[in-house]
């Protein structure tokens, strides 16, 4: 018998198959302060959540039974998924299942902005009679911007094409063939700063997206622009936001989602241009049977026959095939995570090349976890192990997947190259042994580096003294190098220099760099704590 704590306000309908099975006993207990949770978890085999509850490393600390951990939604940012992973628990998300129903909200908002709707309600059902107060504006004719045109972005896209407006959409995979497909105008963000009458915000936060909305973006917006944002809180700069909207430059903003939640920025919560609901996108009664009932089914699938649909993590497993591929599968999240931050954009064709050994290896999770981790760049918590190929099939990515039994100097050795028309980033890595993951080639060029949190990739021409003058820079910035790595094609050409840094740089740090004469470029390359396992 399995047991299974339902810890959010779960749909009952939604999770039938698990109170229908008889190998499962569901418990029912939302709302449960982080010490009850602590204390009752080690009873559970599977825990089902939505936004609300915590899922801390404190507490998986306790739960010494769990095997699965199912949001039933898509974000898993409530989850420490680093902690679950080590402790061997399966992650699984429902990616997808709610799209319609944040889609709705969003329509329902840009409606709500442009007329009035909640302000307008608010005054007559308070017995006033203020017909004046609410003139409003038509959808018919004006420009929408579409941030992120995932999803959730297009559903938005399509309905508001239904009601006569013009769509101007910007995503990093958004290509002129599809965006022609959708009948839309594939744009710039500042095209749509400028054009834009509506601008609905659909991307994940991630690093690239967090203030994506500032002061200086606003600043470039039409005059009188109504912005929307059903997608996550941090978008948008929520001090920024209510300056724009005290001077007038923002009409109007409808948020569903807030830097922090529940959010307590009266400022912005009480604004007389706002209109603001709880966070509400996935809460329609078919929203939440559908994530309910796709993460009660593949909890029965997980338990009954191993079979995983969609796990946003790949616990470290036992079994001797996965213990000698799991450095690999690890090596493979790294490479992914550098290459895609070196290409600086979404790819259109992704190769990847296993040598030696492991091409004898089933590499099918190793391929999963890189392509898994190309895409988290731009589509966060969206892309799991399992739908990482379907998506990124449906990006319109091209990929390659090859092996060659040639060794290339080392036992095994795998190449991962990323294209984005004439652009190109490339990473070679092997696993040394005794030394752990090497990352032996960098765009074309022979290294030896260790993959470490904080790394800056410099190129440069090859000439006498940039070694100390990287050096002494990076000094003056109170920056400490940990290793250092210089590569080369011919003496007194281009050459790299590779550095693991003891902390991230900021920006102003990579601009003094590319001061430096004779340095052509400086790139800081991040890899997150999760992708840094003990072996390595
Ligand atoms: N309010 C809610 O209750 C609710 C419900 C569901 C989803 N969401 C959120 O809505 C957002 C979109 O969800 P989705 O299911 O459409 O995801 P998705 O992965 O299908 O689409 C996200 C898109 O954003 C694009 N993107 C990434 N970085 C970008 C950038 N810098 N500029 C422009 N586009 C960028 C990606 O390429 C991708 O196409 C997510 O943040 C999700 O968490 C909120
Ligand atoms: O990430 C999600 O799926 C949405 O933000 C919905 O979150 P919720 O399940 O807490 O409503």
């Amino acid at each position: 018998m399995y047991k299974v704590l339902v810890a959010d306000a779960i749909s009952d309908t939604g999770l039938k198959a698990l109170y229908d099975h008889p190998n499962y006993v569901v418990d029912k207990n939302p709302g449960l302060a982080p010490d009850a949770l602590k204390e009752i978890i080690k009873e559970y085999d599977a825990l089902i959540v939505r936004s609300q509850t915590q899922v801390t490393a404190d507490i998986l600390e306790h739960a010494s039974n769990l095997r699965v951990i199912a949001r039933a939604g898509v974000g898993v940012d409530n989850i420490d998924v680093n902690a679950a992973t080590k402790k061997g628990i399966i992650v699984i998300n429902a990616p997808g299942a709610n799209t319609i129903s944040a889609a709705e909200l969003t329509m329902a908002m840009m409606l709500s902005l442009a007329r009035n709707i909640p302000h307008a309600h608010a005054s007559t059902s308070a017995g006033k009679w203020e017909r004046n107060n609410f003139k409003g504006v038509e959808l018919y004719e004006k420009t929408l911007g579409v941030i992120g045109m995932g999803k959730i972005g297009s559903e938005v896209a399509k309905r508001a094409k239904s009601f006569g407006m013009n769509i101007l959409g910007y995503d990093p995979y958004l290509t002129e063939d599809r965006a022609g497909e959708m009948g839309i105008t594939k744009a710039s963000l500042d095209e749509i700063a400028a054009e834009a009458d509506f601008i609905t915000i659909h991307t994940p936060l991630i690093k690239e997206t967090r203030g994506l909305v500032n002061d200086d973006y606003l600043a470039k917006t039409k005059k009188g622009v109504r912005i929307i944002n059903c997608a996550r809180g941090g978008i948008i700069d929520e001090a920024a936001l209510v300056r724009a909207l005290n001077s007038g430059q923002v009409a109007g903003a409808a948020l569903d989602v807030y830097e922090t939640e529940p959010s307590t920025n009266t400022e912005l919560l009480s604004h007389p241009n706002v209109v603001v609901t709880p966070h509400l996108g996935a809460s329609t009664v078919e929203a939440q049977e559908k994530v309910a009932h796709e993460v009660s089914e593949e909890i029965i699938e997980i338990f009954e026959t191993q079979t995983i649909r969609s796990a946003v993590n790949m616990p470290h497993v036992s079994g001797e095939t996965h213990k000698k591929l799991q450095p690999y599968i690890d090596l493979g999240d790294q490479m992914g995570a550098l290459a895609i931050q070196l290409l600086k954009e979404a790819p259109d064709k992704v190769e990847i090349t296993y040598y030696g050994q492991l091409s004898k290896e089933n590499t099918e999770l190793i391929t999963r976890t890189i392509v898994k981790s190309i895409l988290a760049q731009h589509l966060g918590d969206a892309v799991n192990l399992i739908n990482a190929q379907h998506l990124l099939k449906d990006q319109g990515v091209t990929s390659n997947v090859s092996k060659n039994p040639k060794s290339k100097g080392f036992a095994s050795y795998i190449e991962l190259t990323l294209y984005r028309g004439e652009a190109k980033a490339n990473i070679g890595a092997t696993l040394l042994n005794g030394y752990g993951a090497r990352i032996v080639k960098m765009n074309d060029y022979r290294v030896d580096v260790r993959p470490e949190p904080f790394l800056l990739y410099i190129k440069h021409h090859d000439i006498p003294g940039m070694v100390g003058r990287v050096g002494s820079m990076l000094g003056d910035y109170d920056v400490n190098i940990g290793t250092m790595q210089v590569g080369r094609s011919v003496i007194g050409g281009e050459a790299v220099m590779v550095l693991t840094l003891d902390k991230a740089v900021e920006p102003e740090v990579i601009n003094a760099l590319t001061a430096i004469k004779g340095l052509e470029y400086a790139q800081f390359l991040e890899l997150t704590d999760e992708k840094i396992p003990v072996h390595n």
